[in-house]
């Protein structure tokens, strides 16, 4: 198990408004698994995203990632199990728009100080993995949607890390560079990897193990393969 949610939820504060963004909620995301989180605009969606990634703290309940009890780690100590537990893909690539594709993969590297050597070996190794080596001297502009797609994959999965987190990561693309993608995640969590997935999207549900329906902050699980 990398994440577990014991009645976690999310609730913020709008003026003298309490908005309850995702109520007590239980699950657990398991090694090898492809979870899918699905639901309408502003259900709650990336609020649990944000939970599994150590972004937010939960305002009740417990929250426990990589074996850490969350809710009792500092801000720094949670920056740090981001960096080597988690792997994060968003909707717009969020690629550094001066370095070519080699560096902005080896951009997590060295902010976790590894050498120039080993810096070089495991981009290398990542680009191969999502079939972009060939393209590892251009820049984002010179690439397709789906091919920066597929760098910033190769980014987030430099560092190892156990956990692939994706906030709407086909919603840029077309049809075919959608399946690259997902089956790319999904050949991660064949690996042993976790990944979660934020779609509006319901074709990305022939890809997952296990879809989560969040509605009105209240989240289920519909599908369990
Ligand atoms: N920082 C915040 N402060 C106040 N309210 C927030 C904050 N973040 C989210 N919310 C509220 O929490 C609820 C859930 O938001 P969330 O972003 O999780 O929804 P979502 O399902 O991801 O939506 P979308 O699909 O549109 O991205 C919404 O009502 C939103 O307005």
């Amino acid at each position: 198990m990398i994440a577990l949610l014991e009645g976690a939820g999310k609730e913020y504060e709008v003026g003298d408004q309490k908005i309850v963004a995702l109520h007590p909620t239980s699950l657990q995301l398991n090694e090898g698994e492809l979870m899918l989180i699905i639901g309408p605009s502003g259900s709650g969606k990336t609020t649990l995203l944000s939970l599994l990634g150590c972004v937010i703290y939960p305002s009740f309940g417990d929250l426990w990632v990589a074996g850490k009890h969350i809710n009792q780690l500092k801000g720094k100590e949670l920056s740090k199990l981001r960096l080597d537990t988690i792997g994060f893909v968003f909707q717009s690539f969020n690629l550094l728009a001066p370095l070519n594709a080699e560096d902005n993969v080896a951009l997590p590297l060295k902010l976790q100080g590894y050498s120039n050597t080993e810096v070089k070996n495991k981009v290398q190794k990542a680009l191969e993995i999502v079939g972009m080596t060939e393209r590892r001297k251009n820049l984002p502009k010179q690439l397709s949607g789906g091919q920066q797609q597929r760098i910033a994959i190769a980014r987030a999965l430099v560092t190892e890390p156990k956990l692939i987190l994706c906030d709407e990561p086909t919603a840029s693309l077309d049809k075919d560079s959608l399946e690259i993608v997902m089956k790319e995640l999904r050949a991660l969590a064949k690996k042993g990897k976790s990944v979660a997935v934020v779609t509006h999207d319901p074709r990305l549900e022939a890809y997952a193990d296990r879809v989560v329906e969040v509605k009105n902050g209240i989240a289920t699980e519909i599908f369990k393969s």
